[in-house]
């Protein structure tokens, strides 16, 4: 938000950060001081409100859109509180701990017609539009199968932290999952439309592993989904909190003329490759090489951003042109994901406390 977007040739949308909550006045003044001087900059500190509760900053008439960075734990409460506020929302993954409680924060903007979109800064990225290109041109054939994977290694924080503590809806799932679900949601569901109309479930067989204090430690899950052309197609989705995912692949696609590979990280891909086959049959052929082949790279920080530099402008761009939800990220696809969320731990026998799963969980 503090780069000027014109350093990305964005030359339609600039932003402005208004004001900071936080549970304590000290901790807002902290983060002010942590991020601006970071950024390397010192324009428009000064008029940053810093507010010691959260609802001081939903009463502030100057801003336009909160974007809610808690705990998964606390999003529920967080966003509804904004929206009761009249504010529009930008809510970081997963956007609640499960579909009931997304399916309501949904319903509650549609309500008050505010925008709300869960922060999934990858569908923004120059990445995630150039891979839509390059397998929806054909050059590998149709695509019959997609493994995505996300692990990292956080056996080293302690169980307090929200990564572990199911009091703070910890584990793999909700805070890596929706890394691998985004790379099988932009290749195998359908364009990406804002509507009411439900998307269908895919069909899940998953397999959940905890941690010692509770939480998932990793899910292997394989997904169904079915085709425009009707046939049906397998995505596994390898989310864990005990490893490390290889640097050279988190995501293989296989079409039925070739294959494409993504290098990690899943959530911020450095570059893609694709190798397409002349035919059926010579991609069949472990003696055969391919015809063509050719990689994109992504610029790691291009302008001096990491990449949310362009998630901030789609936000900034749809309360520009009135709209109340992006049609990069629907909430629909949201809604799905957390509904995959929820069978994937209804299979793995994989609970979080009770107040965490409830409609009426307070601040
Ligand atoms: N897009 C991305 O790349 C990333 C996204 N995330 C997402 O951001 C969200 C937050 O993650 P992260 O920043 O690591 O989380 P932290 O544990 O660092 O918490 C963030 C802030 O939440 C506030 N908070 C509000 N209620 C609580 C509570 N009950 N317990 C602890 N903190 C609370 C605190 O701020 P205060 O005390 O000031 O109120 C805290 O500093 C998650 O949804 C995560 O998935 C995280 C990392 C990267
Ligand atoms: O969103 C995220 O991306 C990077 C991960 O390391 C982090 O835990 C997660 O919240």
């Amino acid at each position: 938000l503090l780069v000027d977007p014109t350093t990305r040739n964005v030359t339609d949308v600039k932003h402005q950060v208004v004001a900071v909550g936080s549970r304590s006045a000290e901790s807002a003044a902290k983060f002010v001081d942590s991020v601006w001087t970071e950024a390397g900059v010192t324009e428009g500190k000064d008029q940053v409100k810093r507010y010691g509760s959260y609802d001081e900053l939903f009463s502030d008439s100057n801003v336009d859109c909160i974007y809610v960075g808690s705990p998964h734990s606390h999003h529920y409460a967080h966003v509804h509180a904004a929206l009761s506020a009249g504010k529009n929302v930008l809510c970081e993954k997963s956007l609640t701990v499960n579909a009931p409680q997304a399916a309501a924060l949904i319903q509650l903007a549609r309500d008050k017609s505010l925008f709300f979109m869960e922060a999934v800064w990858t569908r923004f990225q120059p990445y995630s539009y150039k891979v839509q290109e390059v397998i929806r041109s054909g050059v590998i054939g149709d695509v019959v199968a997609v493994q995505a994977e996300l692990c990292a290694d956080f056996t080293s924080q302690s169980d307090e932290h929200r990564l572990r503590n199911p009091y703070l809806a910890g584990g793999a799932l909700l805070d890596l999952g929706p890394y691998p679900w985004t790379q099988l949601a932009l290749l195998l569901l359908p364009p990406s439309k804002t509507s009411t109309d439900p998307l269908p479930v895919p069909k899940v067989a998953a397999s959940v592993l905890k941690t010692s204090t509770g939480v998932d430690s990793s899910v292997v899950a394989a997904l169904t989904f079915p085709q425009a052309d009707g046939r049906l197609v397998h995505g596994t989705l390898t989310t864990a909190q005990d490893r490390q995912t290889a640097h050279t692949r988190c995501v293989f696609v296989q079409g039925t003329k070739g294959y494409l590979e993504v290098a990690f990280p899943t959530y911020r891909p450095r570059a893609f490759t694709y190798y397409a086959y002349d035919s059926v049959e010579q991609a069949g052929d472990p003696s055969a090489a391919p015809i063509k082949s050719e990689t994109f790279e992504f610029e790691p920080r291009p302008a001096d951003i990491w990449g949310f530099g362009w998630e901030a402008d789609e936000v900034a761009r749809c309360l520009r042109d009135g709209k109340k939800e992006s049609e990069r990220m629907p909430l629909r696809e949201t809604l799905l994901m957390m509904q995959v969320f929820d069978e994937i731990r209804k299979q793995g026998e994989f609970v979080y406390p009770e107040e965490l799963e409830t409609l009426d969980f307070a601040q």
